[in-house]
């Protein structure tokens, strides 16, 4: 399989809005070209790279220092899967790496799948076909190295042994976690959102398809309504609960702290080298008891939560940006309460720990008894899961009142390789390197 010669690496939009894959196959010759006379396999990426961009974009750049997906701004829409490696072969292993590199450059760039050049009429085609009417869709694809990639049984894989960050463990067991097994974990997860679902879904679908006799879909999430900002670009969603949700988290716009919590250094951890520029993905399916809260009154979900619903401000008072104030009291104690979600995950009460939430909701049908099977696909990209999420989720299980509504089905954690940064490269090859 080869890479497409005209994939885009630059930060800045690669399709204009509204021009279709189709449309976008009749450039292909002439982008190939000017790609050429750029030197193949030369590093392509500048400063410019980092830039997160804009909300709304038709598309983001593929490659970079970084990943895409993480600071880019959330789309609203989520297709996640995670894959388990069904060969042991570390030559297969790579070679799908590089046929799903070459497919997510054109995916993000709103190309099909093979360039659209069909191989034969006798033979399936390489792209699927229904996203062929539609434009990139600001599609982006983040992928991720499970614990098990590394290590099965004891056992070391693909060569990579030596390799496992320390940190890259499957997460402990949190109190009242319910996991489902058959949602949790894997070798390998790809997230791919998009402003347009049927985009999201043909991109995991094709993911799929090449992986086919390599590695097989373990489990898949769909998501909507993103229930974080990852950009001061962006209004504040709201989760299944009515409340926005966002409201402090980590932006891009905050280079430092992104710097702080989010990727890995250089020496963070000295067995894992070729993930620095990387970061880890937490996942986290949440069940939300949709309609027990829905007859719980406006009082006890605002204490539990800690901020009012209408407008997501603090109890403490002021309006949604402003700081809590936690040592405000009220008749019946703090006005941001002991147990209420906010003061449990806020930096002051976690030793300053911050982390990038991109999380979605999510319903999955009812269950026997009529219930929403509804929820939040609960996604975080922090720097270091042993500092940066597993205390915070240990406090949060054990002591926040919004557990109660509450349960969590399913589970999982990935490194995520930094981007891709030369046109030849692959995606996670300074693992194999
Ligand atoms: C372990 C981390 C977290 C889990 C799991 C989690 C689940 C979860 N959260 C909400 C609703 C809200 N969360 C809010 C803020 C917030 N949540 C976390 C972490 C986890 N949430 C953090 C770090 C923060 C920010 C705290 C701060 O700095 O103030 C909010 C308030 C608005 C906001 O700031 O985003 C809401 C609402 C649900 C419903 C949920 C599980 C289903
Ligand atoms: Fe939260």
């Amino acid at each position: 399989m080869t890479e497409p010669a005209s994939a885009p690496d630059a930060a800045s939009p690669t399709a204009p809005s509204g021009v279709s894959r189709r449309r976008l196959l009749g450039a292909a010759g002439a982008g190939a070209l000017a790609v050429g006379a750029a030197g193949v396999g030369g590093y392509a990426v500048g400063h410019a790279a980092e830039d997160p961009g804009e909300p709304g974009q038709s598309s983001y750049a593929f490659g970079g220092r970084h990943q895409a997906g993480i600071v880019t701004p959330a789309q609203d829409r989520l297709h996640f899967a995670a894959f388990d490696v069904t060969s042991e072969s570390r030559d297969d292993l790579i070679l799908l790496l590089r046929a799903w590199t070459a497919a997510a450059r054109a995916m993000t760039s709103g190309r099909p799948v093979g360039e659209g050049v069909p191989t034969s009429y006798d033979a399936p085609p390489d792209d699927t076909g229904e996203a062929l009417d539609l434009d990139a869709s600001g599609l982006t694809l983040t992928f991720g190295f499970g614990p098990t990639l590394f290590e099965r049984d004891g056992k070391p894989r693909f060569g990579l042994g030596g390799k496992q960050p320390a940190a890259l463990r499957e997460l402990p067991h949190f109190p009242a976690d319910k996991l489902d097994p058959a949602r949790s974990n894997g070798d390998l997860c790809v997230q791919a959102c998009a402003h347009d679902p049927q985009v999201a879904v043909h991109a995991i679908r094709n993911l799929s398809r090449i992986a086919f006799g390599t590695a097989a879909m373990r489990w898949a999430q769909l998501g909507f309504g993103r229930t974080s900002s990852t950009s001061t670009a962006q209004a504040t969603p709201r989760n299944l609960f009515g409340f926005k949700d966002g409201t402090a988290n980590l932006k891009s716009q905050d280079r430092e702290g992104v710097e702080e919590f989010v990727w890995v250094g250089e020496g963070d951890d000295p067995r894992a080298d070729w993930l620095a520029g990387g970061t880890y993905l937490v996942a986290r399916r949440i069940n939300m008891q949709i309609e027990t809260w829905d007859r719980s009154s406006l009082r006890e979900q605002e204490a539990l939560v800690g901020r009012d619903r209408e407008e997501g401000a603090p109890l403490s008072g002021g309006t949604e940006f402003t700081e809590p104030d936690f040592d405000l009291q009220g008749r019946e104690g703090p006005l941001v309460g002991l147990n209420s979600h906010v003061r449990l995950a806020h930096p002051s009460q976690n030793k300053g720990v911050k982390m990038l939430r991109r999380g979605y909701n999510f319903t999955d049908g009812s269950n026997a008894l009529g219930r929403l099977d509804a929820g939040l696909f609960f996604v975080a990209f922090v720097r270091d899961p042993d500092v940066h999420y597993i205390p915070m989720q240990t406090r949060l299980s054990a002591q926040d009142g919004l557990m109660e509504y509450l349960q969590h089905t399913g589970s999982g954690l990935w490194a995520v390789p930094p981007g891709v940064r030369r046109r030849t490269g692959f995606v996670g090859d300074t693992l194999f390197a």
